[in-house]
């Protein structure tokens, strides 16, 4: 196999490969861009005018997702997988990849539309280099631009794949992104309605791509991912590549929430009333007390049917500990 095929062995290593540019024997182009980070490009006779961007490790202890784009980048090194779109294939925090742990000392996918400006060190660093490179890769007018940021989550799920659909003052959700997503195997979506500091939503907001963060089962280390079920993601992606997709035009069984309210910790005073086991997507009755802060903050459930994700009492002051979600229907998608 070429050698930039081996990107995550590279990543890994920390090394830099002599040859930055290679050929398969298709006549696709590999190119070594900087750490962790490489484009494809098929001969232009075969190119479907679409641009893709695949990302994992932004959470470094997160491998299933890591471990799928290193198989795609050697079938397409081997020459077995054939690409006709462009592809940018990146490893979000490659030091913590190396010490498989989330992040050293600022979580990267909090550090997007802005915020890495705020911070300093490497994540920061990184940030602001991973925003330069998508910048780039999507700066060629005309074609379609589409960003799947992958990830699992660091507890189970009562859902166990699923997407986060970032979200633009003035731009719908897209039910064909939605019916291509169920195609891929999420049982599940969940409709932002506020800009954030993920990745995805600086993909979204500020490069038109459109842009999902998939969840796709429990963060676990490297080789240890037999539990997490890839399958259906990974043979969507390959059909995405090589532009045999088939036509998707249906959400059924797919379902929808938007979120309520996000849950901010404030203070070291905060304190979540939840088992340390929780599951995503556990339903909370109204009247229950979730979690209180500093001045008697209080959170109260008021809303029916809600649920709750990504609980982390654990996050740095001032972000997200939680997400509680209501149910919604297909009615603002175009
Ligand atoms: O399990 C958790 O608590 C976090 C899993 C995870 O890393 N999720 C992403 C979601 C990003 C988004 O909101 O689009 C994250 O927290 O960065
Ligand atoms: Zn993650």
């Amino acid at each position: 196999m070429l050698a930039l095929g081996k990107l995550l062995e590279l990543t890994l290593a920390g090394r830099e490969p002599a040859q930055k540019i290679q050929l398969t024997v298709d006549g696709v182009q590999m190119r070594w861009l900087s750490e962790g980070a490489l484009e494809v490009r098929p001969p232009q006779a075969r190119d479907n005018g679409g641009d893709l961007l695949l990302s994992s490790g932004i959470h470094g202890n997160e491998t299933a997702p890591i471990e799928l784009l290193d198989r795609l980048l050697h079938g397409i090194a081997r020459g077995e997988i054939k690409p006709r779109n462009r592809i940018l294939f990146l490893f979000g925090n490659p030091e913590a990849m190396r010490r498989g742990e989330r992040y050293l000392e600022l979580d990267v996918n909090r550090l997007f539309n802005g915020r890495h400006e705020k911070n300093i060190g490497p994540e920061a660093m990184r940030a602001a280099e991973l925003e330069q490179l998508a910048r780039s890769f999507f700066s060629v007018p005309d074609r379609s631009r589409l960003h799947y940021d992958l990830h699992t989550a660091i507890r189970g799920s009562k859902i166990e794949q699923f997407a986060l659909y970032p979200w633009k003052e003035g731009r719908q959700h897209s039910r064909r992104e939605l019916e291509r997503l169920r195609a891929a195997g999420m049982e599940a979506v969940l409709l932002q309605n506020k800009t954030s500091i993920t990745f995805t939503a600086f993909t979204y907001e500020q490069l038109e791509a459109e842009a999902f963060t998939l969840e796709l089962g429990k963060a676990r280390p490297f080789g240890q991912n037999q539990g997490v079920d890839v399958s259906r993601l990974e043979t969507r992606l390959k059909q995405i590549i090589e532009g045999t997709e088939p036509e998707t035009d249906s959400l059924d069984g797919l379902k929808l929430f938007a979120v309520a309210r996000e849950v901010i910790k404030h203070s070291d005073a905060f304190l979540m009333h939840l088992p340390a086991d929780v599951e995503n997507f556990s339903e909370l009755e109204k009247g229950y007390l979730l979690a209180e802060d500093v001045a008697k903050t209080r959170w109260v459930i008021e809303e029916e049917g809600a649920r709750i994700i990504f609980p982390n009492p654990k996050v740095k002051n001032g972000l997200r500990a939680g997400i509680l979600i209501v149910p919604t229907t297909d009615a603002g998608l175009v």
